[in-house]
């Protein structure tokens, strides 16, 4: 990250009438939840995501799936946002408009006071069933509680519960799609912040706004699939670089 870039993106965010913040797994790394590719402790190093993560997965093997989603939300409950997160919800109050929309399912952009975030591949903090998609949040089990156990039947429909994210092959949630490809494409900055940019569709946002004119700026340790799309790229990790375009 050189002095004149970080420069360059605290102009082009001070000029920014709706500021979208587009963030992936990068954006928690910093609070102790593992991205998924990265090469030791990524979760795709160690678990597949066709067997964990599809709805084929779960069928085949509920109790391996309920278990496995129930030992990343241990996780998730006892994580922080990082500085990183929080110099997101400070943005907010810099700019006239800013959204979050975010591939990650840990609700720490919400726990660090972003108020209007969009959770396009839902949220590990809420389960739904299988068959009717009755959604309920609050107090869910632990992993001890749920180790090798079946997950419980739905209190409305008797249907198997399930983690209400969006697992591979399955459609985005249709509102919020509508809204954070909307936000694309009237937005005057998009900041990029700790995605790989290789799960599509969310792969496809910074390329809508770019194609509506606005400026890109990617912050990330590593280029990425979309670093070709950015107009200004801050070499960094989030809970280091986000704090420093805000001083
Ligand atoms: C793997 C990929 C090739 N496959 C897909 O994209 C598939 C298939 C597909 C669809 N269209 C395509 C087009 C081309 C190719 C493939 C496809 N997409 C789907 O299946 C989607 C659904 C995709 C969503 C899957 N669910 C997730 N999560 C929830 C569950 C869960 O969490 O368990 S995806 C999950 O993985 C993705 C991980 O990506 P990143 O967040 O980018 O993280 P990653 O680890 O890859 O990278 C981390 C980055 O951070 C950086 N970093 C590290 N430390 C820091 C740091 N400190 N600071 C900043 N950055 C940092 C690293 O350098 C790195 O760049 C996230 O999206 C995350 O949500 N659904 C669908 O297409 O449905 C169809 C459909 C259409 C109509 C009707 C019916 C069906």
């Amino acid at each position: 990250m050189t002095p004149e870039g970080l420069a360059r993106a605290a102009r082009i965010v001070a000029d920014s009438g709706l500021l979208v913040v587009s963030s992936g797994a990068g954006m928690s790394r910093e609070s102790g939840i593992p991205t998924f590719r990265d090469a030791m402790e990524g979760l795709w190093a160690n678990f597949d995501p066709q067997e964990l993560a599809t709805e084929e997965g779960f069928r085949a093997n509920p109790r391996r799936v309920w278990s496995w989603y129930a030992w990343r939300r241990d996780r998730v409950m006892q994580a922080r946002p990082n500085p990183g997160h929080f110099a997101v919800a400070e943005l907010a109050g810099i700019v006239p408009e800013l959204v979050v929309v975010t591939q990650n399912v840990d609700g720490l952009h919400a726990a660090a006071g972003s108020r209007d975030v969009v959770e396009v591949h839902g949220s590990i903090r809420r389960v739904r069933c299988l068959d009717r998609g009755h959604v309920f949040s609050g107090e869910l089990p632990v992993y001890a509680e749920c180790e090798e156990q079946d997950p419980p039947p739905c209190p409305v429909c008797g249907s198997p519960l399930r983690p209400d994210v969006v697992w591979f092959g399955e459609m985005l949630p249709v509102d919020a799609v509508e809204r954070a490809w909307s936000l694309a494409g009237r937005c005057d900055t998009m900041l990029l912040i700790g995605t790989s940019g290789t799960v599509w569709p969310a792969a496809e946002l910074p390329l809508v706004a770019r194609r509506a004119g606005a400026r890109i700026i990617e912050v990330n340790p590593h280029r990425s699939e979309l670093t070709h799309t950015a107009d200004v790229f801050l070499q960094g990790p989030a809970g280091e670089v986000l704090p420093a375009l805000l001083a």
